[in-house]
C-alpha cells in the first residue's frame, strides 16, 4: 500500500504522543511524534508534525508523508502532506490497535475474537464488507456498527487523502472534498472528476481534466465540456463580469477543451450549455451566459431598485419649507450651500433612492450632514444616537464597503458607522443575519463609497432595505470599479429615472490643494505636465524605475528627521513584483523604520519576516475577529508557545479600535503595510501618500486607477518615477469592459417610472435659502 501512497515519498512513521494545537473548524493540528521510523536523515527520537488531519489519537501509530521544514523559533518540523494510520500487521499490534481509546467499548477479548476469526487483514475484509463481522461469533451489534464507523472515519478520510495525493492534492482540499462527499470520494473521483468543479470551491477544471485523462476517460464527455463551461465563467468573474456573451463563453470553452486527440465542436458546447440551462447550473438569457449566483444577484438587485423606488415618499415637504430648513441650518454651519449642493440636498430628501456623486472635495460630506441635518427637522427627530432609548429607532443608517471607509463616515459626521457586512449582520458564512425576512431599522440609510460595491453585496444590502426607508448612495464613478464582479454605481447612474445630483464645484481647491486640482483635471481630461509643478501639498520627484526604492526610503528618512510620524505616510504601488514594487519596498521601509534587533521579536512567513512594531494589512476577511481585507495595523506581540494558556504560538495586532490574535496557520493572511497596492487602497485616506509611477507598471496604469491612488492623500501628496508614464497613464481608459446587464434590467423594470427631471438640473435658478427667511 505504501508504494503509491504518495507523489512525495518521504515519510515519518510514529505514535502519536500528544496533539499541540488543534483547530476544528480547519482541522489543523500540531502534534508530537515519537519516531518509529524514517526514511530521512533524521536522528531525534520525537518530531513535531503539522497539518489538515481528519481526526489524530494519541497511541496510534501513523506514517506521516511530507516534508522537514525548519521553523526559524521552532526548529524542526515535519509538513504533512498526506498520512494513514499504521494497521499493525502482526496479530498482537492489531489486537491492541482494536481494543485502544479509538474504538470505543471494545476490550481486548472482543479484539481478540475478532483478529482470531478474521485475520491479521481484518481491517481490510470489514472496511471492504462491513456485514463480515456479522460472522464473528457473539459479537454485539454496537460493538460491529463502533467498528465499522470508527474504521470508515479514520481509514475512510486517510485512504481519501492518501488517493488524493497521487494527483497532487493537498490535504485542504482533501478536507473540503471529504466533507462533500464522504466514502463516495473515491467512486466519485473515478467515474467523473468533473462533478468537482462543479460542487467543490476552487477545485480547478485542469485538475479534474488530468484526473479523467489519467482515467482513460473520453475527451468529449459532456461532463466535461460543462466543467468547461463552469471554469471559463468563474475565470471570468474575477474579471468583474456578471456573464459572457454566448460567442465569447463559446469559444473561451473551446479553447480550454482543445486536444490533440478530438475536436470538440461549437455545437456540442451549447448542447451543454442548454442541458446545464434546464438543470440551472448556468442561465441563459438574451444570448447570455451566467453563473446562477450571479444571475439571481442582478435579477435580485434590480427588483429590489424597482419595489423602492415605487413607493411614495409619505408627506412630501414643500420647496419653500425646504428651504427655509437649509437656510437655518447654513446659518447653524456657518455655510452657504452652493447650488448643486443645495439641490442634492433637497432632492436626497424627495426621493425615494437618489445617488450623489462628485470628486474630491466637492462638498459629499458637506451635503451628507445637511441632509441628515434637514431630515431630523423635517421629522423632528434627533441627531443624537444616545438620546434614543432603543438603537433600532435611530432613523439614520450609515454604511461603507470597508472598515476604513465607514470610520472615515462616522468621523466625518459623528454619527455611527458600520461595514455593509456588519450592519447586514454577516458570519463569515454565505448568510446574512439581515435580509427580505429580517429587514434593516432605521428610516434613512447612506452608503458612502460605494464604486466598491459589487452585485453580490448590493443584492444582499438591498433585499433587506425595507420599504419605508429612504436611501442614499454616495460614490465617486471615476474611481476604481468594484474588486467582485459587477459596476454597480456606474450601471445605476446610466437609469434616467433614479435621481442622481452629481457635484462638480470644488470646495477644497479654494483652500490652494493642488490635489483636488490634480484630480479634477484628470476626471476632464484636461492634466498636462505644467500641471505636475511642484507645490505645497504636491511634489514630483523625477527618478528611474531602479532608483524609486531609494527616493522612497530617502523621503522617509526626511520625515523621520523632520520628526513626522511615519505612520502619516502611506506608499500605494500598482504592482507586487517588479524593481519598484510593493513586495521590494515594503523591504526596503521595513528594514528602514523597524530593523531587525536585538530583543524585537519576529516570525518568518514565507518570503517575509514579520516583526513587533511592524505596520501590517490584512488579506482576507475574518468576521469572526471583525477584521476585514484591507484593514491595517501594527504588530504588539509575538508570544511564544509556552507564553499563553492556549500553548500555541501567537501574534497580536492592533487594529484601530481592537487587538485581533493570529495563530500561525493566520499569519499569511498579513503583509506589510509601509507600502500598499492602491486597489487595497480603495475607500482609504491618508494624511501623506507617496505614489511610484514608472513606466514598467505600463500594464496597469489607466485613468482610474491613478486618479483612485492621488485621491488618497488628504495633505500631501508625492509622486516618485517618471513624469510621462504618468501622463501617459492617465490617458489611459479602463478598456476592459464589464459584461452586465444590470444597466438593461433597470431600463425594463423601471419603464414605467417617469424620467427623473431633476437630475442635475436647477430648476429655481435664482432663489437662494436667503429669500425664505
Ligand atoms: N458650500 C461650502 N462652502 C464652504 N466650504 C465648503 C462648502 N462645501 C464644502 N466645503 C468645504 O470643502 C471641503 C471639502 O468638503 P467635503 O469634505 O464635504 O467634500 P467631499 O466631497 O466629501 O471630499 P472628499 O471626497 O475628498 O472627502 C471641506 O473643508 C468643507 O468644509
Amino acid at each position: 500500500m505504501e508504494d503509491n501512497q504518495n507523489i512525495d515519498s518521504e515519510f515519518i512513521k510514529g505514535e502519536l504522543l500528544y496533539t499541540i494545537f488543534q483547530n476544528d473548524i480547519e482541522h489543523f493540528s500540531i502534534a508530537k511524534v515519537k519516531v518509529h521510523g524514517t526514511n530521512l536523515e533524521y536522528n531525534e527520537k520525537e518530531v513535531v508534525v503539522k497539518g489538515y488531519f481528519s481526526s489524530l489519537q494519541e497511541g496510534t501509530v501513523y506514517q506521516f508523508f511530507g516534508k522537514l521544514e525548519r521553523h526559524a523559533k521552532f526548529g524542526i518540523q515535519f509538513s504533512v502532506a498526506s498520512y494513514h494510520t499504521v494497521i499493525p500487521d502482526t496479530k498482537e499490534g492489531l489486537i491492541s490497535y482494536l481494543s485502544s481509546d479509538m474504538f470505543y467499548g471494545i476490550g481486548k477479548k472482543t479484539a481478540k475474537k475478532i483478529v482470531e476469526h478474521l485475520g491479521e487483514t481484518a481491517v481490510s475484509k470489514i472496511l471492504n464488507n462491513p456485514n463480515i463481522l456479522s460472522e464473528v461469533p457473539g459479537l454485539k451489534k454496537e460493538a460491529r456498527e463502533t467498528i465499522v464507523k470508527t474504521l470508515q472515519e479514520n481509514q475512510g478520510f486517510e485512504h481519501v487523502v492518501v488517493y488524493l495525493a497521487k494527483y497532487n492534492i493537498g490535504l485542504r482540499m482533501a478536507q473540503k472534498i471529504y466533507d462533500k462527499y464522504k466514502d463516495e470520494t473515491i467512486d466519485l473521483l473515478q467515474k467523473d472528476p468533473y462533478c468537482f468543479v462543479f460542487d467543490i470551491e476552487g477545485f480547478g477544471f485542469q485538475t479534474a481534466d488530468m484526473i479523467a485523462k489519467k482515467n482513460g476517460q473520453s475527451l468529449s464527455n459532456p461532463n466535461r465540456i460543462g466543467a468547461g463551461c463552469i471554469y471559463i465563467l468563474q475565470r471570468s468573474v474575477q474579471d468583474g463580469h456578471v456573464y459572457l456573451p454566448l460567442a465569447q463563453c463559446l469559444q473561451e470553452v473551446g479553447v480550454i477543451l482543445r486536444n490533440p486527440e478530438q475536436a470538440i465542436s461549437e455545437e456540442q458546447i451549447t448542447d451543454v450549455l442548454s442541458e446545464l440551462n434546464k438543470e440551472k447550473k448556468v442561465i441563459l438569457q438574451h444570448g447570455n451566459v451566467y453563473l446562477p449566483s450571479l444571475y439571481y444577484a442582478e435579477d435580485g438587485f434590480a427588483s429590489s431598485v424597482q419595489r423602492l423606488v415605487s413607493n411614495q415618499i409619505e408627506e412630501e415637504t414643500t420647496l419653500a419649507d425646504l428651504m427655509k430648513i437649509i437656510g437655518d441650518i447654513e446659518e447653524e454651519e456657518v455655510l452657504s450651500y452652493g447650488k448643486e449642493q443645495f439641490h442634492a440636498i433637497e432632492q436626497a430628501l424627495k426621493s425615494k433612492l437618489m445617488i450623489l456623486t462628485g470628486g474630491p472635495g466637492t462638498g459629499k460630506t458637506t451635503v451628507i450632514k445637511g441632509i441628515i441635518q434637514a431630515y431630523a427637522k423635517i421629522h423632528r427627530v434627533s441627531i443624537d444616537p444616545t438620546s434614543y432609548e432603543h438603537r433600532a429607532d435611530f432613523p439614520f443608517v450609515l454604511a461603507a464597503p470597508t472598515g476604513r471607509a465607514a470610520k472615515r463616515l462616522h468621523e466625518s459626521t459623528g454619527l455611527p458607522a458600520l461595514t455593509i457586512h456588519r450592519l447586514l449582520g454577516w458570519n463569515g458564512s454565505e448568510s446574512f443575519e439581515k435580509d427580505e425576512h429580517d429587514q434593516l431599522d432605521g428610516k434613512f440609510l447612506i452608503i458612502d463609497e460605494f464604486s466598491m460595491v459589487d452585485i453580490w453585496l448590493a443584492n444582499q444590502l438591498f433585499k433587506a432595505i425595507p420599504n419605508d426607508m429612504q436611501v442614499l448612495i454616495v460614490g465617486d464613478e471615476d474611481q476604481l470599479p468594484s474588486v467582485g464582479p459587477g459596476q454597480v454605481l456606474s450601471d445605476l447612474l446610466e437609469n434616467n429615472r433614479i435621481p442622481k445630483v452629481s457635484l462638480h464645484e470644488v470646495y477644497r481647491q479654494k483652500e490652494g490643494s493642488k490635489i483636488i486640482q490634480l484630480a479634477h483635471a484628470i476626471k476632464n481630461d484636461s492634466c498636462n505636465i505644467d500641471l505636475l509643478q511642484n507645490d505645497k501639498d504636491f511634489s514630483f520627484i523625477a527618478c528611474r524605475e531602479n532608483h524609486v526604492v531609494k527616493v522612497i526610503t530617502q523621503v522617509f528618512e526626511k520625515a523621520i528627521q523632520k520628526g513626522l510620524d511615519v505612520r502619516d505616510i502611506q506608499v500605494l504601488a500598482p504592482m507586487y513584483k517588479t524593481e519598484a514594487g510593493i513586495t521590494l519596498i515594503n523591504k526596503a521601509l521595513q528594514d528602514l523604520i523597524n530593523p531587525k534587533s536585538k530583543g524585537k521579536r519576529e516570525v518568518k512567513v514565507n518570503d517575509i519576516v514579520l516583526r513587533v512594531g511592524d505596520k501590517v494589512i490584512q488579506l482576507v476577511n475574518q468576521p469572526e475577529d471583525q477584521v476585514f481585507n484591507g484593514d491595517i495595523g501594527e504588530v504588539v506581540a509575538i508570544f511564544e508557545e509556552d507564553e499563553n494558556t492556549d500553548h500555541v504560538e501567537q501574534l497580536v495586532v492592533s487594529f484601530d479600535d481592537r487587538e485581533v490574535v493570529y495563530e500561525r496557520k493566520d499569519y499569511i493572511n498579513l503583509m506589510h503595510a509601509y507600502c500598499i497596492s492602491i486597489h487595497k487602497s480603495q475607500g482609504s485616506e491618508f494624511p501623506i501618500v507617496i505614489l511610484p509611477v514608472v513606466s514598467t507598471y505600463h500594464r496597469m496604469l489607466r485613468k482610474n486607477l491613478l486618479y483612485t491612488a492621488i485621491t488618497r492623500g488628504k495633505q500631501s501628496l508625492i509622486i516618485c518615477g517618471e513624469k510621462q508614464a504618468f501622463l501617459h497613464g492617465i490617458k489611459k481608459l479602463d478598456t476592459n469592459k464589464r459584461f452586465t446587464s444590470l444597466k438593461e434590467q433597470l431600463s425594463e423594470r423601471l419603464l414605467e417610472m417617469p424620467i427623473s427631471q431633476n437630475n442635475n438640473k436647477i430648476e429655481e435658478e435664482d432663489i437662494s435659502p436667503y429669500d425664505f427667511m
